[in-house]
């Protein structure tokens, strides 16, 4: 910015600041509404009332005047009564006038009082006969630009009166603190409101530009200030008030996405919160569905969306992955699975709705959060996998699974698999220790959480991909996964990329390979989108497997954060 001119040359002047402000700020402020926020709030004529104020005060600064005594309206009243006894002259008479004056009594009154230093207001006694039932009445000037006031009102169904519903955290009415909860609005600019509907107020109030006056008669005296632990919170589901039809008032709503971190404000009202969005810098606090609201309307929405068959988990094998070397190309395999992790998914314990969270940051010295990949198969979930452990492989590990299948002579035992009996598999699969395992041609074979705890344990990042559903049994403050959705690019992507790639062939398990068959994209993208869609919730990372480079080194990046930034995890993580 230009230097400014200055009225002495050397000091700037506050108010010869404040005249060419708004036009020097021009060309750095883009916003419309900005520009005549700007305009609006340094062209108020009481600001520069006050700044006037100022620059003749700060004439006195260095000479710290102190008060030669503080009772000069008792004086001048002393003298004009001594100065009336004496004669007449046309002096006496004039001074005798003069003192008498209300601007001078006046004066003087304010001298004594800044001389004593007694701020304080001194009221008069209440009347004795005064009436307990009369309202007493509040009159408060706030000064607004474009930005909403920030308060919401309603029709108190048995008086009728009109009644603030809402005070918006941070937002103008909040800031102001002259508005609570509860108040009874009588006028706006010297309009009575009692006979008028809410949206006339509404209409009112967004017409009223620049200082708003309002008549109101307090409500019940609100408690100290809300002094709630700051919540932050992971939003599980999308969320636009546009869209709402159930939400008070649809501008004082906060869009919000999946994944998005939310700053609870308030939870005052059952059915309503009010958050910030950790995301977009917007002081002011929205209106958001409330953990409550959001769950009864999942209950309601749940039976039309996954009209499932229930099963019993514990006695299906769901599919594995072809890092078994099974296959999952067998499509009455793959059709199985799906339907049992949707069954799985909704039960009850998971409504998505919030999921309070906490910053998190790895301490040196910890172990490091379990990387769990995600994707549909053939995504490049091995591949991705093969090319972290290649960059570093003192960093990154593997589990080795669990197989009841018999060894072949080129395996040794905890290097390609752990190989067990048929009867111990059984027995672990009994008590839990498998983080997911399946059946395939009469043998079992399955990844066990202490696999998982063998590789942390080497200070290691484990690298580990799962079928989505046996997400909830890992989300643990003891391996704090961080999930990594990979998904597929589009079908004209898949068709250029994969040309010369290959799947392994259902056909057999002996790993032999064939190029992909459109039919293979096909089912790629679309359990892709049944992942999103379900379990999309619980993903922190989705890369987008086109360029096989680009992708690793998105997914590179975004584990080397993973070791040095802050992260939000679940907060039951973070007091083991
Ligand atoms: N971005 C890519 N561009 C080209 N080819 C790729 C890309 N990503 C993976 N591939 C190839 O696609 C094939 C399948 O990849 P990969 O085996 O890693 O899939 P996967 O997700 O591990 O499958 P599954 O889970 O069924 O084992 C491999 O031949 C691999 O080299």
């Amino acid at each position: 910015m230009p230097a400014l001119s200055t009225r002495t040359g050397s000091e700037i002047g506050l108010y010869e600041l404040l005249s060419v402000l708004p036009s020097q700020l021009q060309p750095h402020v883009e916003s419309a509404d900005d520009r005549s926020f700007l305009h609006a709030m340094f062209g108020e004529r009481s600001l520069h009332s006050l700044v006037k104020i100022h620059e003749k005060l700060q004439c006195y600064e260095d000479r710290s005047p102190t008060p030669v005594l503080d009772s000069a309206g008792s004086l001048a009243q002393d003298l004009t009564e001594e100065l009336q006894e004496r004669g007449a002259s046309g002096e006496i008479r004039e001074l005798v006038r003069l003192l008498s004056k209300p601007h001078v009594k006046s004066l003087l009154s304010v001298h004594d009082i800044v001389a004593r230093k007694s701020y304080d207001p001194e009221l008069p006694p209440l009347p004795d006969d005064i009436d307990d039932e009369e309202d007493s009445v509040k009159i408060i000037r706030l000064v607004k630009n474009k930005e909403p006031l920030g308060a919401t009102i309603k029709r108190d169904e048995h008086t009728g009166a009109i009644i603030v519903a809402r005070i918006m955290r941070g937002g103008a009415a909040d800031r102001s603190g002259l508005i609570h909860v509860g108040d009874e609005l009588k006028e706006v600019n010297g309009i009575p409101i009692d006979d008028k509907k809410p949206e006339e107020i509404i209409r009112i109030l967004a017409q009223s530009q620049g200082a708003i006056t309002f008549k109101v008669v307090p409500g019940i005296k609100e408690d100290a200030p809300n002094k709630q632990p700051k919540m932050f919170v992971k939003a599980l589901f999308d969320f636009s008030p546009e869209e709402d039809n159930a939400i008070p008032c649809k501008e004082a709503g906060l869009a919000f996405k999946k994944g998005d971190i939310l700053q609870i404000m308030s939870q005052e009202d059952a059915t309503w919160w009010q958050a910030k969005n950790e995301g977009n810098g917007n002081p002011r606090a929205g209106l958001v569905p409330s953990k409550h609201l959001q769950e009864r309307r999942f209950a309601v929405w749940r039976p039309l969306t996954v009209a499932l068959p229930q099963r019993t988990p514990s006695k299906r094998f769901t599919g594995l992955r072809r890092s078994f070397r099974l296959s999952r190309r067998d499509k009455k395999t793959n059709k199985s699975m799906y339907e049992s992790k949707r069954s799985e998914q909704y039960d009850t314990a998971d409504v998505p709705t919030y999921e309070e969270v906490m910053s998190y940051r790895r301490k040196p010295g910890e172990r490091h959060r379990l990387v769990v990949l995600v994707g549909p198969t053939g995504v490049g979930l091995n591949e991705l996998k093969k090319k972290l452990l290649i960059s570093d492989p003192q960093h990154f590990g593997v589990t080795v699974p669990h197989t009841s299948r018999s060894k072949r002579q080129s395996e040794s035992d905890g290097v390609e698999y752990h190989f067990i009996s048929k009867h111990s598999f059984e027995a672990d699969i009994h008590n839990n220790k498998f983080v997911e395992q399946g059946e395939y041609k009469g043998n079992y074979y399955g990844t066990s959480f202490d696999s998982v705890r063998s590789v942390m344990s080497k200070n290691k990042v484990c690298l580990l991909d799962v079928q989505p559903h046996t997400l909830r049994h890992l989300r643990t403050a003891e391996f704090k996964p961080y999930v990594v959705f990979v998904k597929p690019p589009s079908i004209e992507r898949l068709r250029e990329t994969r040309k010369n790639a290959k799947v392994i062939s259902g056909k057999d398990d002996k790993g032999s390979s064939k190029p992909f068959s459109e039919e293979d994209f096909q089912e790629m993208i679309k359990a892709s989108q049944m992942m999103e869609n379900q379990y999309g919730h619980l993903f922190e990372k989705v890369i987008v497997n086109d360029d096989l480079t680009t992708a690793f080194s998105q997914l590179r990046q975004a584990l080397r954060k993973l070791e040095t930034e802050a992260h939000w995890v679940p907060i039951s993580w973070t007091h083991s």
